[in-house]
């Protein structure tokens, strides 16, 4: 069977360069291209070198239609303007994409479901095995106790991250309103301060921390009068994302087209 070639954007990122080891720690993927943002100073650079594996031959372009001819699926953790202008060249030259970018807004989510018609996308807040198992759990979690608890989402980054709430923590809030029937547009609260007034039972409650190098911690609370229920996901390196992204990778190389995220690709559905 022959490989699939992976083109990894902002190849020099957090994510960029674990996702460069991934790519040359799994079978049947190989890496293809690597992208930058035009006039950075890693541009011609070997990916390999920048990821710390040693080098493999693929220098860092600054434009994805350079490549074009290099790759099958662009993995994509980079920032929502970029990821939505690689979409829109990946949709009209027919490459599937892993999305990890956060902090898109409604609209550019839309256009990844538009894209979603004509090429395969993969598309995921976090794409670490446990923190999707936990998603199934806070579903179990939220209609076993329905409106008897209060519910709160606490997430924490590092330093560097610029998106707030984690994208993680609300698909964690959309899994839990949507178990519970309820709207998380209408009963989200985003931090409190002032006279914020008594907790109403039906809100969802989003909490955030950015400090240091916490590579990012989810903890969700039900609390009742009496008891507390925590499920919760600690990810202490980032490698847990990028081995994700690469079971994407190999499964959306197989299909088509359509959008899919991570519950599709572990077969998580099935526990619903
Ligand atoms: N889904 C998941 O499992 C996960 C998602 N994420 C998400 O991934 C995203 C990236 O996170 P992180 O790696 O920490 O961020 P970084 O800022 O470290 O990486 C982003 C990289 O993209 C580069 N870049 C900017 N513009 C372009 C461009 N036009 N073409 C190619 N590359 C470009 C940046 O370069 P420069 O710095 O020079 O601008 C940078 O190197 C975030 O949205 C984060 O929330 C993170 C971890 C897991
Ligand atoms: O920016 C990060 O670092 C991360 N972002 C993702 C998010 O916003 O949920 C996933 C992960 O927690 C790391």
């Amino acid at each position: 069977m022959s490989e699939t070639r992976i083109a990894i954007a902002g190849a020099g990122g957090r994510m960029g360069r674990t996702l460069v080891q991934a790519v040359t720690e799994t079978e049947g993927l190989v890496l293809g291209a690597a992208t930058e943002r035009a006039g950075s100073s890693l541009l011609g650079a070997d990916a390999g070198e920048l990821a710390g594996v040693g080098p493999l031959g693929v220098a860092v372009a600054a434009e994805l239609s350079e490549v074009f001819d290099d790759f099958d699926v662009l993995i994509d953790f980079t920032a929502p303007a970029v990821t939505i202008a690689h979409l829109e060249l990946c949709r009209v030259a027919g490459r599937r994409m892993v999305i990890g970018t956060t902090g898109l807004d409604a609209t550019q989510r839309a256009a990844i479901a538009g894209a979603g018609e004509t090429i395969g996308i993969v598309f995921a807040p976090n794409m670490s095995v446990g923190v999707n198992l936990c998603f199934r759990l806070l579903d179990i979690a939220a209609r076993v106790l329905g409106d008897e608890v209060d519910i709160e989402i606490i997430e924490a980054h590092h330093r560097h991250k610029v998106d707030a709430p984690s994208g993680t923590a609300l698909r964690m809030g959309e899994v839990i309103a949507e178990a519970l029937g309820r709207d998380l547009k209408e009963v989200a609260v985003y931090g409190r301060e002032g006279h914020a007034g008594p907790r109403e039972r039906r809100t969802i409650g989003f909490e955030t921390i950015r400090a240091g190098d916490i590579v990012g911690e989810h903890s969700v609370w039900f609390v009742a009068d009496g008891e507390r229920i925590e499920i919760a996901h600690k990810a202490s390196s980032r490698m847990n994302f990028a081995r994700g992204a690469m079971r994407a990778a190999g499964w959306i190389a197989g299909r088509e087209r359509g959008l899919f995220d991570m519950q599709d690709v572990l077969g998580l559905r099935a526990y619903r």
